[in-house]
């Protein structure tokens, strides 16, 4: 088998800025966005408010970042406690930024394999004022949209609308993590704004799907975004000229959203050939953006790691989740072809083994 240039399907973070980009971030026009307003920052802030229907943006380094500024600003009294999703990204892989530096209490409900949280286990999490004395105050809510652990999945309109309904019924803010918001909004055929209209913040990720290098945005009300910018700055998150970033990011808006419904049909397209290799299994009905989550069938003979240095000597790169949970992320930067010679090696390296024990 020839080996082809690396099939890099670690994530969706992986891909490198194009030509346009690079062009774009040489002859960006920049300032102290700190002292003043870049005016690159500026216009990528004001498109960024626009698509997502929010009073105001800013800039963040990155989505941990944007995700706890937005947890902070939220829960900004002592004793404040958010629920969470026990397998979202802010649970799971920002080091409990929200606890150790924000002195946030996380409450977790249970994600269903769909993405979201039962509605009845998020009010029923929410804490009964008259236990004060005693009890933290649940001051937020947040959801994840894509959810990505759970593979991707998507969380409906009418879902959030609904979990929006029980924050304010409570008196309780909503803070939607949307690293892969645009992948929602194009697997759903929902407009960005509609999607998070329910929600009082939102950090999207421009440096996921959307393939700009570095950043993201949060996006809120004036007041939001206004003590969002100070805690920022508090993080060491505010930047100097940061345009260069956000130029990058103003071709990703503008080259690479329409490019997100054919990376989740390679996803499906990756899945079905997945199920058709003897000892892979995927559940391709659970396929709905650019994240396939796949387990190697006990008795296959093969184990992650084993696969993992067969692909990788065939250029094919993967992020293990477990000893036989396997996930790959489609992106703009992989092919349909690079899709088939992946299949390809999987296909040889199952068969290598399986004829090594004989099945
Ligand atoms: C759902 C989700 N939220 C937040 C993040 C954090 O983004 P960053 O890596 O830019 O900190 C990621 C991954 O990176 C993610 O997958
Ligand atoms: C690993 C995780 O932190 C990252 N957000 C990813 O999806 O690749």
């Amino acid at each position: 088998m020839v080996t082809r240039t690396k099939v890099d399907l670690r994530s969706d973070t992986v891909t490198k800025p194009t030509e346009s980009m690079r062009a774009a971030m040489a002859n960006a026009e920049v300032d102290d966005d700190v002292l003043t307003y870049d005016p690159t920052a500026f216009r990528l802030e004001a498109e960024m408010a626009k698509i997502t229907g929010k009073e105001a943006a800013l800039f963040v380094p990155s989505g941990t970042m944007g995700n706890l500024i937005s947890v902070l600003v939220h829960c900004d009294v002592r004793g404040s406690e958010v629920i969470l999703g026990d397998n979202s990204h802010i649970h799971m892989y920002e080091n409990g930024g929200i606890s150790t530096i924000g002195g946030v209490h996380p409450r977790t409900v249970k994600n269903n394999p769909d993405g979201t949280m039962d509605i009845d286990l998020i009010e029923a999490a929410i804490r009964d004022p008259r236990g004060e004395l005693v009890y933290p105050t649940t001051r937020l809510i947040c959801l994840e949209n894509s959810q990505a652990n759970c593979g991707g999945r998507c969380l409906s309109v009418e879902y959030t609308d609904r979990v929006g309904e029980i924050a304010a019924k409570h008196g309780l803010k909503l803070h939607v993590d949307g690293a892969r918001i645009f992948n929602a909004s194009v697997a759903l055929g929902v407009p960005v704004h509609r999607l998070v209209e329910a929600a009082d913040s939102v950090s999207v990720c421009l440096s996921k799907g959307l393939g700009a290098p570095v950043g993201s945005v949060i996006v809120g009300s004036k007041s939001f975004i206004s003590k969002a910018r100070r805690l920022r700055k508090t993080l060491g998150g505010g930047m100097r000229q940061v345009g260069i970033l956000c130029a990058a990011a103003l071709v990703a808006l503008q080259e690479n959203i329409t490019k997100l419904e054919a990376d989740h049909k390679k996803a499906k397209m990756f899945a079905e050939g997945l199920n058709q290799i003897k000892g892979l299994k995927v559940d391709v009905n659970t396929v709905e953006t650019n994240i396939v989550y796949f387990d190697i069938v006990e008795g296959s003979k093969i184990k992650a790691e084993t696969l993992f240095k067969n692909l990788e000597e065939h250029g094919v790169f993967l992020m293990p989740e477990s000893s036989s949970r396997i996930r790959i992320v489609l992106h703009h930067q992989i092919s349909t072809s690079d899709v088939q010679y992946t299949l390809s090696c999987f296909q040889q390296a199952l068969t290598g083994v399986q004829e090594e024990n004989g099945i």
